[in-house]
């Protein structure tokens, strides 16, 4: 049972309010009855607020459901349905042409184009990795990878034909980046070095390319650097130019020794002092952060620079308790603990900086439309005016993630105009959204032909548009989303070229590796001069984007195709279910029905659970079948994790198994199809009953 203390009026969990008063308030100036007298403050202020906006989710969509049951099927009349829209509030007037003042960025979000890397917040080991990855060793992200097509690694130890194929692939890579490289090693001219610096036997060669560093290391006594010409033991590169430690959907946070396990993480980044030590192959291994990198004449950032992603609006926490019982909304929690958590950066506090511009870089997903916009905007204002903030201090990264937001994104951008550092399309939850606000339409079209599905390519294409004509190039990140194959590293360098092509100076990654590989598209792509041609165009209209992907009239599929999609997203569901209940594991790598092991968290849960959920609405599936795929995928999902001593089976009694069921059977049902209710509720009685 959670204790609690009074504070101000509210009640604060007991662990959280000594994380607050011993830890994360000390130094800061800030005193304890201050906060908490503004925490109790900011929650009379906006609870009510909040809790509006989310009944107006619900009206809207009410409103919908009703017009598709009696509209079914595809839009026949789009200008009659925009009207619709119009009247329901659905669609807002768009606002005057303006562009953002926001100040003080930090030129990796600004001016810098590069990879951002996403990790959950709980998992110490993976937050102080992803901080570490502003640079990472290209000879090991394709030794180890899929990324070199070159037969796979011999085992035992290292295999010289492999290595000999990765520094061949590392050369071709240093000629078309900066060619003429080799003349700085001999100590000639190059128009990119930059600097070098120079200890033992190793001496580092910088360049600089599209705004990105690249940096050559020699070591004739290495063994990689001994047998080769040049002594090159292997090629750095900056890669994760950005972090976020994310707090939302690959995270299972149910309640306040969830939440002050992650303020923790967060506050031992921002302290600079965050350590873990795990076992590693038979030794225990101690990670930290990293250094800055010193060169002679210069020092770079040794860490990629932090985000964190809040919650959304939808969520409350036991954490805290209102005077009438009832939890605080987290979203409301998180930003006013990660903000004063990250006054320790702001104040200079730690060991190393974060932001050198002096801002705090919060990311807010899943907000519906401008006026959830506003209402973040004027919470940020809130919190600025409690810690003692100049304003705007607080930026914040708009997840353009619903429809409703992807259809009034300039209101949106609007609404934050003075402290937003980016827009991303996070196409997860979007394809999720799309999903459920048509859910009465009619039966969606299969998972996979979702990606090419002509509202999304519309979604994607009007994000840059409305970004670049609300003047966020130089200013701002235009993101893309998530690879999601974290294994399928080839498949990633061939198609995620296209995010800076599409004109977007950051995409998200999964791990470290992969910002690695992933650098390598800014060198071969110069995504600024790409906006500067995507600003001359116009931004399109609305009609693609509001084209819903439910299938043609006399679709045909068979009843294989039908069970494969229900078994491919039965065993989605359930693979990442049974961790996130039984374990609390937010995010993971979950093998799909080919074996591929895909990023499962709870944004593509949302997708698989209301695919299903819309399947059997509209009578593509029967409960048996979905029955019968959870129990074929249970069984399989069970040997996958044969090996795995914490695993409990996916049998009659396993939480994990009514959880997925509860997901899909009750997911029309869901707000927005949202899949956090339902978990956190499952989670809280397996904690209770452990
Ligand atoms: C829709 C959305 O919201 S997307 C955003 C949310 N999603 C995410 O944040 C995904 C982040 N990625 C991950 O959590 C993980 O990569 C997973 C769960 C997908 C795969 O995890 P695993 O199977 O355990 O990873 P794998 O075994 O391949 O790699 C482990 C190594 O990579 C590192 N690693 C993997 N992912 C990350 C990451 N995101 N950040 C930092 N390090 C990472 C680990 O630290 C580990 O290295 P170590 O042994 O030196 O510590
Ligand atoms: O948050 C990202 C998404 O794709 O959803
Ligand atoms: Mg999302």
């Amino acid at each position: 049972m959670t204790k609690y203390v009074t504070r101000a009026g509210i009640r604060i969990a007991e662990q959280l309010s000594e994380f607050v008063e011993n830890s994360a308030i000390v130094g800061t100036g800030i005193a304890a009855d201050t906060l908490w007298q503004g925490l109790s403050d900011i929650l009379g202020r906006f609870v009510p607020h909040n809790r509006k906006l989310l009944a107006k989710r619900d009206d809207i969509q009410a409103k919908l459901d009703a017009w598709h049951r009696a509209n079914p099927g595809p839009i026949t009349d789009m200008a009659g349905y925009q009207t619709f829209l119009r009247e329901i509030g659905y669609l807002v007037p768009e606002p005057e042409a303006f562009r953002i003042g926001t100040q003080n960025v930090d030129a990796e979000i600004a001016t810098m184009a590069g990879p951002q890397l996403v990790v959950p917040s709980l998992n110490d080991r993976f937050v102080l990795n992803a901080a570490n990855a502003r640079w990472g060793s290209l000879y090991d992200a394709l030794y180890g990878t899929d990324a070199l097509s070159a037969p796979a690694a011999r085992p035992g130890g290292y295999d010289t034909d492999r290595g000999d194929a990765v520094v061949a692939y590392a050369r071709q890579f240093l000629d078309a980046s900066i060619p003429g490289w080799q003349a700085a090693l001999a100590g000639g001219n190059n128009p990119y070095f930059v600097a070098k610096t120079q200890s033992g036997d190793t001496t580092r060669y910088l360049f600089k390319h599209h705004g990105l560093h690249i940096e050559v290391v020699v070591n004739p006594q290495h063994p990689v650097g001994a047998t080769d010409e040049l002594h090159i033991a292997d090629v750095i590169l900056e890669s994760a130019l950005t972090t976020i430690i994310d707090l939302e959907d690959s995270v299972a946070a149910v309640d306040a020794d969830d939440k002050v396990a992650a303020y923790s993480n967060w506050l031992g980044l921002m302290r600079g002092d965050l350590v873990a030590s795990f076992d590693k192959g038979g030794k225990t291994i101690t990670r930290a952060l990293e250094a800055d990198r010193v060169y002679d004449g210069l020092t770079l950032p040794g860490r990629s620079l932090m985000f964190v992603r809040n919650v959304g609006h939808l969520m409350t926490n036991p954490a805290v308790l209102l005077a009438d019982g009832s939890e605080a909304p987290e979203g409301i929690l998180d930003a006013l603990f990660t903000s004063l958590c990250a006054l320790h950066d702001l104040q200079g506090l730690g060991t190393y900086r974060n932001s050198r511009a002096g801002s705090i870089y919060i990311v807010k997903p899943k907000m519906h439309g401008p006026e959830e916009a506003a209402f973040t905007n004027d919470l940020f204002d809130a919190v600025e005016d409690v810690l003692g903030l100049v304003r705007h201090t607080i930026k914040v990264g708009v997840m353009d993630e619903e429809r409703r937001t992807s259809a009034n994104l300039a209101a949106c951008i609007h609404a934050v105009r003075d402290r937003i550092v980016f827009i991303n399309t996070g196409f997860l939850d979007r394809t999720g959204d799309e999903m459920h606000t048509a859910m009465h339409a009619g039966p969606m079209i299969r998972k996979a032909e979702m990606k090419t599905s002509s509202w999304i390519q519309a979604y994607e294409a009007r994000n840059v548009q409305i970004g670049l004509a609300c003047g966020l190039s130089g200013k701002a990140q235009i993101g893309k989303g998530m690879w999601a194959a974290p294994d399928m590293m080839a498949d990633m360098m061939v198609q995620k070229i296209g995010h800076p092509k599409a004109g977007a100076n950051t995409a998200w990654v999964p791990s470290p590796t992969a910002a690695t590989l992933h650098a390598m598209h800014y060198h071969q792509f110069d995504v600024f001069a790409r906006q500067a041609e995507l600003a001359k165009e116009p931004t399109p209209g609305l009609e693609p984007l509001l084209t819903i992907p439910v299938a043609p009239v006399g679709h045909n599929w068979s009843a294989e195709d039908v069970a494969q999609e229900l078994e491919n997203n039965a065993q989605g569901i359930l693979g990442y279910v049974v961790r996130w209940v039984d374990q609390g594991v937010g995010c993971s790598k979950v093998p799909d029905i080919d074996d591929i092991g895909l990023m499962e968290d709870r944004a593509t849960l949302r997708i698989s659970s209301q695919h299903i959920a819309n399947w059997l609405l509209h009578g593509i599936a029967t409960e048996a079948q979905v029955d019968a795929a959870l129990t074929k995928m249970a069984s399989k999902v069970d040997t996958q994790n044969a090996g795995d001593p914490l695993y409990e089976k996916l049998d009659g009694a396993s939480l994990a198994l009514k959880a997925a069921r509860a997901l899909i059977f009750e997911g029309a049902m869901q707000p927005n199809g949202y899949t956090e209710p339902l978990l956190h509720k499952f989670r809280q009685e397996k904690k209770a009953g452990a």
